[in-house]
């Protein structure tokens, strides 16, 4: 009989394809859609957990390549995983490391195996396999563990990515093997096929054979420099092509007019780091679309970021003050800015829960996007 799933999903109400639910893990349960904060190496830059919990962050995500090469999951196992190390007592989703060698490590070098490549920190030689990034994260004891996958470079053609999908499949089967607390850490499937429906059909039906072994879906392979019509029409017609019982999760994606047409597709979880990498650099949401603070025109501006925004930094500084701290390089400014970020992209999935909840998503959608492409600010 099939196993009880560490990582379990309850819809709560549709509207249109976009989904309002709850998942229950084992540090607790996730109202969705839900935004997941990075926190790549053991922290999510400038903030501490007690300012991630008080905007409301349900769970966080934690980084098996950075975490193997520094400080070790050795070492994070011994400080009893990741949980207690960095003192975030809420759910934890690793990935599984594949994306991360390709995007940081060089001289990479993929075979059957897995993936050779050298340390982005000190070129040491390391191969990441299927059994060895799903032993990290059994280390690392995250609530959520990543299938171990290829994402093929994006705009990849279909002779790349159907041999791609296959080796990825076998690595599938691999990772579902070398798991070693399949009771206690919720596995996810990662679908590829590049933008073609047809690879997708093929990767969803090959990984569905394992079905039983997952506890939710990812859409892997977007958000990687192919245009946003190709992104938005492949979501359109997979996302609801995977389980109803199970997450959907979107990786890589925190633009806010993306993060809406995700939720709009059916899916339940995203995650990127943009939020807190522009907003280090001065850029923040606002509900009338980005701001780059460092601009002289706010010199002398007394508003806050967002004048409809009731976060912390939005109720207490303005616009003048954070431009200054960025002017000066007065590191409060870049944890303002990553907080406010934060806030902002937690609340639009909150509001967009609600506004599913009443069956009202495409208008609240509509009405986000009218404001988002004002662009006054
Ligand atoms: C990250 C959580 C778990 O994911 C994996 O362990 N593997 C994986 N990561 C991705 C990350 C992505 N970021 C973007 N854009 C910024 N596109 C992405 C695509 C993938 C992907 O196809 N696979
Ligand atoms: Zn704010």
């Amino acid at each position: 009989m099939e196993r009880k799933l560490p990582v379990t999903y309850e819809l709560q109400k549709k509207s249109g394809k976009a989904r309002a639910g709850k998942i229950t893990a084992p540090h607790g349960e996730i109202e969705t859609p839900v935004f997941m904060p990075v926190g790549t190496q053991a922290t999510v830059k400038t903030m501490t957990p007690e300012e991630l919990e008080s905007i409301g962050s349900q769970i966080i995500l934690g980084n098996t390549y950075h975490l193997y090469l520094r400080p070790g999951d050795d070492l994070v196992a011994k400080f009893g995983g990741l949980h207690k190390f960095m003192n975030w007592n809420k759910p934890i989703l690793t990935d599984s490391g594949g994306f991360q060698v390709f995007s940081l490590g060089s001289l990479r070098k993929i075979t059957e195996k897995g993936v050779e490549f050298r340390s982005h920190i000190d070129g040491s030689k390391h191969t990441l396999t299927p059994e060895k990034s799903i032993h990290i994260q059994n280390n690392l004891g995250s609530d959520i563990v990543m299938l171990f996958d290829e994402c093929p470079p994006g705009l990849s053609s279909r002779e790349y990515i159907i041999p791609s999908i296959e080796r990825t499949t076998r690595w599938a089967r691999r990772c579902v093997e070398a798991h070693q607390r399949p009771d206690e850490q919720g596995l996810f499937a990662i679908v590829q096929g590049g933008i073609y429906e047809d690879l997708r059909d093929k990767s969803l039906n090959e990984l569905s054979e394992m079905d039983s072994a997952f506890s939710g879906y990812a859409i892997g392979g977007l958000a990687v420099g192919e245009p946003r019509e190709d992104m938005y029409r492949i979501l359109d017609y997979i996302v609801e092509k995977c389980p109803e019982n199970k997450p959907r999760y979107l990786m890589g994606v925190g633009e806010p007019l993306d993060m809406l047409e995700a939720v709009e597709s059916g899916i339940d979880m995203m995650d990127c780091v943009q939020p807190t990498r522009i907003g280090r650099h001065g850029t923040v949401f606002t509900k009338y679309g980005r701001l780059v603070i460092k601009n002289a025109s706010y010199a002398e501006d007394d508003r806050p970021l967002d004048e409809d925004c009731d976060c912390y930094v939005c109720r207490n500084f303005k616009r003048g003050y954070i431009r200054h701290l960025f002017k000066a390089e007065e590191v409060l400014g870049q944890r303002l800015a990553t907080y406010h970020n934060l806030y902002f992209l937690l609340k639009l999935m909150k509001d967009a829960r609600k506004a599913i909840l009443e069956d009202r998503f495409k208008e609240f959608k509509d009405e986000f996007i009218k404001n988002y492409n004002m662009g006054k600010n």
